[in-house]
């Protein structure tokens, strides 16, 4: 005989009860008592233990919360890469400028011809490489990315043609893979190519006539085969007199040039950029979107913005950290109105770190920007990951105005 059990009055009332609770030789045990019908009647009734007790309801409790969470972070996390689908749509602006850029994009993408981009640092060389890649037949193959101003003279070689194993001392036991075997199949995507050292120039020359590497130590070439995209903000042109570039590399590189308008020449694409930039920091933080109101679009609109795309990203970035009503005013912004002239290439955006020391609001936010950053410092004894976590912003822009406000 079953303890406790309510089966008779199951088939008298023939509703169900699921997960009840029900005492069986001293335990909980968590069960379902079902009706059983036949022609409409109630005939009788079956008990089940769904579970051991309320202790096992409560792990499954935990392991569906757990398994929630799980699916919301993939959840999340595919929301996040399918925004960084490098799509044509990842390129935003809608000025004839850029209607012009991408409709060549498409049309350049599935030819398998090299292309050269050309444009101001910051303004979306790369976006436009990303887009080429997966508008082309090669888009299941891998974009290897190669930025030629970053490559250690001493790791050219290993870097870009790999070597084999035991090709010298200290090599690994399996040989490395060059990123020319790399994007086999696929894209070489050649970043700043106008930095490139003369003698890696002569070698790019000779794998791009080829059409094979040489891996160090390796006894016979290797077959690749990549389409090249190249990007530079420099006039390769310009160089080439003075010896600088090499006439037959810029030959091979590109018979497509793609030009990318610096931002100063499409100021019409400043709303769409910046409302797209504040949802996004507002996602990646969870915080609400900051409105930008007309007069603050048309204040951006004013600037010549020498670091083009990234530097009205950080601007706005900058101004959505400090905000704290919802709407960014042009005071809230600061705009730079010299002439291109007057910047130098490099590191644009650090020609707008206020310094701290007038009167303008600027001045006063960066003081106490300063200030919380070396607030939180000594709070957590300088652990830079603790402070970034506490003021919410990511290491990367911590360690940057660190290194701006020289509390280093
Ligand atoms: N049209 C655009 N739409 C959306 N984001 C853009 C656009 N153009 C540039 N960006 C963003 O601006 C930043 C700089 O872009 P990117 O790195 O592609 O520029 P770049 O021309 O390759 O710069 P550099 O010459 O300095 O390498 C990135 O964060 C990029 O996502």
């Amino acid at each position: 005989m079953i303890e406790n059990t309510r089966l008779h009055t199951i088939v008298q009332s023939g509703k169900a009860e699921v997960g009840h609770i029900q005492k069986m030789q001293g335990n909980d045990r968590v069960v379902s008592r079902t009706p059983i019908f036949r022609d409409g009647r109630v005939v009788g009734a079956i008990g089940r233990v769904m579970f051991k007790g309320p202790r096992q309801l409560d792990e499954l409790n935990q392991r569906i919360n757990s398994l929630e969470n799980e699916v919301a972070f993939y959840k999340r996390e595919a929301e996040a890469m399918r925004r960084q689908d490098y799509s044509l749509d990842s390129i935003i602006g809608q000025s004839s400028q850029m209607i012009h850029l991408k409709k060549d994009i498409v049309r350049v993408a599935p030819l398998d011809v090299p292309v050269l981009i050309v444009g101001e640092s910051g303004v979306g060389k790369e976006l436009v490489a990303q887009a080429i890649h997966r508008l082309s037949a090669r888009r299941m193959k891998t974009m290897v990315m190669i930025n030629a101003a970053a490559l250690p003279a001493t790791l050219v070689e290993s870097e870009l043609f790999g070597y084999s194993a035991g090709a010298f001392t200290g090599a690994n036991q399996k040989g490395h893979l060059g990123k020319f075997e790399q994007a086999n199949g696929g894209t070489l995507f050649l970043d700043e190519i106008g930095d490139m050292p003369l003698d890696v120039q002569a070698k790019l020359l000779r794998v791009l006539q080829d059409g094979s590497v040489e891996k160090l130590g390796g006894t016979k070439p290797i077959k690749v085969d990549f389409r090249l995209v190249s990007a530079t903000n420099r006039d390769l042109e310009d160089m080439i007199p003075q010896n600088q570039f090499r006439l037959d590399l810029f030959y091979r590189i590109s018979p497509v040039v793609l030009r990318v308008p610096p931002l100063r020449e499409r100021l019409d694409d400043i709303p769409l950029l910046s409302e797209q930039f504040l949802t996004d920091f507002a996602r990646r933080h969870d915080r609400d979107v900051c409105k930008l109101p007309t007069e603050s679009v048309q204040y951006l609109q004013t600037g010549t913005w020498p670091g083009n795309i990234r530097q009205l990203k950080h601007q706005l970035e900058r101004a959505a950290i400090f905000n704290s009503t919802g709407f960014i005013a042009p005071a809230d912004l600061k705009i730079d109105h010299r002439d291109q002239d007057d910047f130098p290439t490099a590191d644009i955006s650090s020609s707008f770190v206020p310094s701290g020391e007038g009167n303008t609001l600027a001045d006063q936010i960066a003081q106490l920007e300063r200030n919380t950053i070396a607030a939180a410092l000594k709070k957590f004894n300088g652990n830079k990951k603790q402070v970034a976590r506490e003021l919410d912003i990511s290491r990367s822009y911590l360690y940057k105005r660190l290194a701006d406000f020289g509390l280093q």
